[in-house]
């Protein structure tokens, strides 16, 4: 049987660089379901929680457990990062890539690669370099990419910057989906449309420190703090 990731419980987490604390320290357990979007202003220190969570940050004190050894743990994550990087190849070797890396046969991975690009609208663009993909295409790419190894959980940065309405649209439905069938979803934003439109639960971060949280819809309604009610309403918060 495999072991459920969730609850992971972070105890007095945070990662430092250099003797400054990016974030923490963080106290807080999150359950393995639905979506949970982190907002805050600009420098909050959202990038750095997910790497950290993720295990890209050093942790630098407290701890983070998860329901399952932590290397199982990490195994079963993905991230997204705001500017994908694509390997200087293909569409199909940027999705058979991660699959024949963990063993998987090349006929197999490739069958899977055609199924994960009809699924983000990309079908037509397997034998394309990845590097001449626009922006949401390139997004998109980084999504399947992410996806065709069947994450328990997936990170997200600021997954839609910069993409126009079209674009966004797309890459929700497939979160939408990819939440509907199971994995759980951690993801930063600045968008609040955003926010609304895909969480279910709300981390606001100010200065480094979870300042607030709640499940959505409520929290957009009733954020408990004015400091996350200011940012709501789009007041400059510092
Ligand atoms: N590698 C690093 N070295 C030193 N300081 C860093 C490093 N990475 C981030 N920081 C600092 O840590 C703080 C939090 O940064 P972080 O990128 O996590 O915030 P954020 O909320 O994601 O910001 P944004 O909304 O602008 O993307 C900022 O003050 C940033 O300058």
């Amino acid at each position: 049987m495999v072991s459920d990731l969730f609850p992971v419980t972070m105890a007095g987490a945070r990662t430092s660089r250099r003797g400054i604390v990016l974030v923490g320290p963080i106290d807080l357990t999150l359950e393995g379901q639905g979506a949970c979007v982190v907002i805050g202003p600009n420098g909050s220190g959202k990038t750095s929680f997910l790497r950290m969570l993720h295990g890209a940050a050093r942790l630098t004190g407290g701890s983070i457990t998860w329901g399952c050894p932590t290397p199982e743990a990490r195994r079963r994550q993905a991230f997204v990062f705001q500017r994908p990087v694509m390997l200087r190849r293909t569409v199909e070797q940027n999705l058979t890539y991660p699959l024949i890396v963990h063993g998987v046969s090349r006929r197999e991975a490739q069958s899977r690669a055609r199924q994960w690009a009809g699924k983000v609208g990309l079908a037509s663009m397997l034998d394309r370099q990845a590097s001449i993909l626009s922006g949401g295409e390139q997004q998109k790419l980084a999504l399947a990419r992410a996806l065709i190894t069947r994450p328990k959980l997936l990170f997200l940065d600021e997954p839609c910057a910069s993409l126009d309405g079209r674009a966004t649209r797309e890459i929700e439905e497939i979160l939408q989906s990819t939440k509907a069938e199971g994995t759980r979803l951690i993801m930063s934003t600045h968008d609040m449309g955003q926010a609304r439109r895909m969480a279910d639960q709300v981390l606001f971060l100010l200065r480094g420190k979870l300042h607030d949280q709640g499940k959505a819809p409520g929290f957009f309604d009733r954020p408990g703090t004015p400091q996350a009610r200011a940012f709501l309403r789009g007041d400059i918060v510092e």
